[in-house]
């Protein structure tokens, strides 16, 4: 087990990789604890939870929204918590946003940890403490900053997602290693076979790095002002595509990258090579390296990005494999690249 912290302003996150579900009650604080997971989530792991009151929401990311916290605070309200619980979400990323926000804002904010169940929460959702909403149709429109008091990533438990679900964190994997990292980025080139087969300590070792990479920068930048904008790598473009074509968070991130990478080959930052690296490794790792998809749709819904300021966009660049680059781009010159582009 591996053991890598992330000090934010409300406290120390111990994020344990490798620790299993089945040890989670020993990590719990004497008194009243609740869990929150999903129903996919329950009806795969409910015999390894302990016995606890149990709130269950939906699956999907239509349910990151204010009703489903609403029924939350309702089933908080009649389970009495108080201000000393402790609450425990148990899933991916959707279960972690919203157990983060119900926590941080119930009576102000209670304590609370995550059990990560898929690579995506294991690697990036769960990390680093944003918890936030969908709100109208706008990715995480509202949330908070505010650490969980422990992330459990149990390895062992990422036989049982299906490939999609795998796929999504292989492509913050390979943003971590873009944004940070060249010699990871080879370390994955060179075990994409043992990735696909789900080979338990090469999964280990992606989660140990990725976990070590994304503490290191919210440790310098929790509030995200300047550095953990490098973190968007490729969202910026994915978060607009999830939007408009309704796809995956990882699909969507893969095909953004991609994108964000030619721009910064466009640019004269990243080499024809390390771009055809990128591309190549994520069509490897079964995740879309492009889409059709209509470029003045897409364009309208990222000028809604929460990285614009007023005409320009704090947009995350590659300076060379393993390199990021955060450069304010005029709005205007981003639509007259994206419309152009191929
Ligand atoms: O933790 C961060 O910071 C990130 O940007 C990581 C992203 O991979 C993640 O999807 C994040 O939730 C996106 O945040 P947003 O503020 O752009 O909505």
């Amino acid at each position: 087990m591996h053991e890598i912290t992330v000090d934010g302003r409300s406290g120390r996150s111990r994020i344990l990789v490798g620790e299993r579900l089945v040890r989670l009650e020993r990590y719990l604080p004497a008194g009243h604890t609740i869990l929150i997971t999903d129903e996919t989530v329950g009806r795969l792991y409910q015999s390894q939870f302990p016995d606890l009151p149990t709130i269950t929401i939906g699956c999907g990311e239509s349910h990151k929204t204010l009703d489903t916290l609403a029924a939350i605070y309702d089933r908080l309200i009649a389970l009495e918590a108080d201000r000393a619980s402790f609450i425990v979400g148990i899933g991916g990323g959707i279960v972690g946003d919203v157990t983060g926000f119900a926590a941080s804002t119930y009576m102000r904010g209670v304590p609370f940890a995550f059990v990560a169940t898929t690579l995506l929460a294991q690697v990036d959702a769960t990390v680093g403490g944003k918890n936030g909403i969908n709100f109208k149709g706008y990715k995480n429109m509202v949330g908070v900053f505010n650490q969980p008091r422990f992330v459990i990533a149990d390895i062992g438990l990422l036989h049982t997602l299906p490939p999609g679900q795998i796929a999504g964190g292989l492509a913050e994997i390979v943003k971590h290693a873009c944004i940070a990292d060249r010699d990871y980025f080879t370390f994955i080139e060179n075990h994409c076979e043992a990735i696909q087969s789900l080979n338990e300590e090469v999964l280990l070792e992606l989660v140990r790095r990725s976990v070590e990479i994304k503490a290191e920068v919210v440790n310098r930048d929790e509030r995200e002002s300047g550095e953990r904008r490098k973190l968007n790598f490729g969202h910026t473009l994915g978060h607009a595509l999830e939007k408009r074509l309704g796809i995956s968070h990882g699909q969507a991130v893969s095909v953004g990258m991609v994108l964000a990478a030619r721009l910064s080959h466009h640019k004269g930052l990243l080499s024809g090579d390390e771009l055809e690296r990128i591309i190549a490794l994520l069509a490897r790792l079964d995740l879309p390296t492009t889409l059709a998809f209509d470029r003045r749709s897409v364009f309208e819904a990222l000028k809604k990005d929460k990285k614009r300021e007023r005409d320009q966009i704090h947009f995350v660049l590659l300076q060379g494999l393993g390199k990021a680059l955060v450069a304010p781009i005029a709005i205007d010159e981003l639509e007259r690249w994206l419309l152009d582009t191929q």
